[in-house]
């Protein structure tokens, strides 16, 4: 199908979101996104993530047409983010940061006013509320008003509430920020159940945890511009490497004399970095096998008495603190370009 029309979908293949060259400026002349190009295939779980003022929430509110690119294109779900803007909000639902629902109102009372605002039609309104609530385990709750829940509870009928309509898109802008590690847990299966469902999922986190728990897919914002693409995995052995942990027998300064034997290998790589920790010294490095053999011989020769080893995985932090630590132009010359994943 094509047209013009507000409401018509251009295709049906397309992707669930597709930005090309997008720039957005603010007022005072901050380039807050520059020049950016990602694709996300319908019902992926996508993690956006970056540090604070990298561009994310900008970028979101961009595509939930709240927001009008400087320059570039977007769509969403097949429709124009500028042309057709209408279609593209019925075709979203959006968890912002701050908790929207009535805390005078029930989980019930709420989910029915977020549909008569987004125009559910009434003959549907009772099944999808009933489906809603058994979704976000708020079923036994239902005619409590909100004021009676906890946090997590607020979350998870906050998210119920941007999914009313069914929409085939929902963005979660830091959802679990502030909530205890159970009440985390139980928000992340039913966004896990959401997305089993079949809705995309545009989620932006500063909890790498989270991130490396949900998304099939993360891409990684700095100073507005996409440095990082690929999936958890990928993301943590392109940057992160893996961390070989020696134990010393020893004090301090045969910790510090044994790092110095350690960057003087020469089985080392130039990307490899090499740290001291507490009777230990930490190599990070793409071959930890290899390293670790020859590291070892160096080190009994040099008189050193290792008493462990271990070889852990990077974790997404170590990817992230590799991030703050390069220039972006460092990255990107290692990285596949964000626009291969198109
Ligand atoms: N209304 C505004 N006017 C001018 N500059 C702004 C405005 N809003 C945001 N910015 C700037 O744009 C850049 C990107 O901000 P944005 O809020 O998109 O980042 P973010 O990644 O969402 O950060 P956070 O994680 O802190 O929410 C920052 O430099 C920020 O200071």
């Amino acid at each position: 199908m094509t047209g013009t029309n507000d409401t018509d979908r251009p295709t049906d293949e397309a992707p669930a979101i597709d930005v090309e060259d997008l720039t957005f400026r603010y007022a005072d002349g901050t380039t807050a996104v520059d020049d950016i190009t990602f694709s996300i295939p319908e019902g992926e779980f996508f993690g956006f993530l970056g540090p604070n003022g990298a561009g994310k929430t900008t970028t979101i509110k961009i595509l939930a047409t709240l927001l009008e690119p400087t320059t570039g294109t977007v769509r969403v779900n097949g429709y124009d983010a500028t042309e057709q803007r209408t279609a593209v909000r019925g075709s979203i639902g959006y968890m912002a940061q701050a908790v929207s629902v009535d805390e005078e109102l029930t989980a019930r009372e709420n989910l029915r006013f977020a549909c008569e605002a987004y125009g559910v039609p009434s003959e549907h309104r009772d099944d999808r509320i009933d489906e809603l609530l058994a979704l976000a385990d708020l079923a036994d709750v239902a005619d409590r008003p909100a004021e009676q829940f906890s946090g997590g509870m607020k979350k998870r009928l906050d998210a119920a509430t941007a999914l009313v309509h069914d929409p085939e898109l929902v963005f979660l802008d830091e959802p679990t920020t502030g909530l205890d590690p159970k009440a985390r847990n139980r928000l992340w299966d039913y966004f896990r159940r959401i997305n089993d469902q079949g809705t995309t999922v545009f989620l932006t986190t500063q909890y790498l945890e989270e991130a490396d728990s949900l998304c099939d897919r993360l891409s990684v914002i700095k100073d507005g511009e996409l440095v990082e693409d690929g999936s958890p995995e990928s993301l943590k052995r392109r940057v992160g490497g893996q961390v070989l942990r020696v134990d010393l027998a020893g004090d301090e300064s045969s910790v510090t004399a044994a790092a110095d034997v350690a960057r003087d290998c020469d089985v080392l790589d130039a990307d490899s970095t090499v740290e001291c920790g507490s009777g230990s010294v930490r190599v990070t490095t793409q071959r930890a096998n290899e390293v670790g053999t020859e590291l070892l011989v160096e080190l009994r020769d040099a008189g050193h008495t290792v008493t462990g080893f271990d070889i852990e995985e990077a974790t997404l932090d170590d990817v992230f603190l590799a991030i703050a630590d390069e220039d972006v132009a460092d990255l990107d010359a290692d990285a596949e370009p964000a626009e291969a994943s198109r």
